[in-house]
């Protein structure tokens, strides 16, 4: 699939927040794909439907922004294209909750990836999330990400030591990845948007494409921690690996594991 990424080079277009925009639109040229972030209400329209994919982001989110996402995600719907939405730190405030709320309820969202913290928030349930990290909680996350996306009729993704995907009946657990990966900040949000890359490419089976994309990035993760000791150099190692890492050698670290267990 990310030789396909390279080959068809993806316009996603990124309504994002500006913490990591750079580094999200960095991420997607590393990957091969093409990014454009533009939050005007004005060009929302225009902008998702000349794209292969939509990935909303509420990190900054403000009204201007969310109507945005509210426009952008309806006209790709409209066109068939896919939407991934990171409903990053839905937990902390009013005003993001119910933004996620109505998003979710305005647009056919494909994907929502998103971390352990902002699941709970969505589910309503009970979580000492920290802002825009995931936080602490006693909650079956498998569990909370079966239900959610069964209710919501979407798959989950959620990020953290192990990742889970769902569609609501079958659970795929991602062993890979380093801590690492939690020391910059955008690793999450940069996911979200390479997921939209790879449902751009890959339509046939999304669940499928999700879980490829997971283990990609973890794997990416886990090469970028053995070229960097702190994490000015992991962010640089990570953009280097995410350009050079082959579906191949993905295949190859899959086995091993496969093997050792
Ligand atoms: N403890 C961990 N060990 C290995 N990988 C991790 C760990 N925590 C998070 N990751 C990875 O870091 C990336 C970002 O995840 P996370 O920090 O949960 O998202 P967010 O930035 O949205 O909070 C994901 O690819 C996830 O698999
Ligand atoms: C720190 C911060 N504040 C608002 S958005 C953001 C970036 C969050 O990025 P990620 O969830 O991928 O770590």
């Amino acid at each position: 699939m990310f030789q396909q990424i390279k080959e068809k080079s993806p316009l996603i277009h990124c309504i994002t927040n500006h913490v990591v925009s750079n580094f999200q639109a960095n991420g997607l040229l590393a990957i091969g794909a093409s990014p454009i972030m533009g939050e005007a209400h004005e060009e929302a329209a225009e902008l998702a439907a000349l794209s292969q994919a939509v990935s909303l982001n509420i990190g900054t989110l403000h009204a201007e922004s969310l109507k945005s996402m509210l426009i952008a995600g309806k006209k790709a719907n409209q066109l068939g294209i896919p939407v991934v939405l990171d409903p990053v730190g839905a937990g902390v405030s009013k005003f993001r909750i119910e933004a996620v709320r109505e998003i979710l309820g305005r647009v056919d969202v494909n994907v929502l990836r998103c971390n352990a913290g902002e699941l709970a928030a969505i589910a309503g349930e009970q979580w000492q999330s920290k802002g825009v990290d995931a936080g602490e909680g006693l909650l079956d996350i498998k569990k909370l990400a079966v239900s959610t996306a069964k209710k919501l009729g979407l798959l989950v993704a959620v990020t953290g030591a192990t990742d889970i995907i769902t569609d609501g009946k079958s659970v795929s657990k991602i062993p890979f990845g380093n801590p690492m990966m939690t020391s910059i900040t955008g690793t999450g949000c940069l996911l979200s948007s390479v997921v939209a890359a790879g449902l751009a490419v890959s339509t046939n089976n999304p669940m499928k494409t999700v879980e490829d994309v997971f283990r990609f990035y973890a794997i990416v993760g886990e090469r970028a921690s053995r070229n960097a000791a702190l994490s000015g150099d992991f962010q640089v190692a990570f953009l280097n690996q995410l350009a050079s890492l082959t579906d191949r050698e993905v295949t190859q670290r899959i086995s091993l594991q496969e093997e050792t267990v």
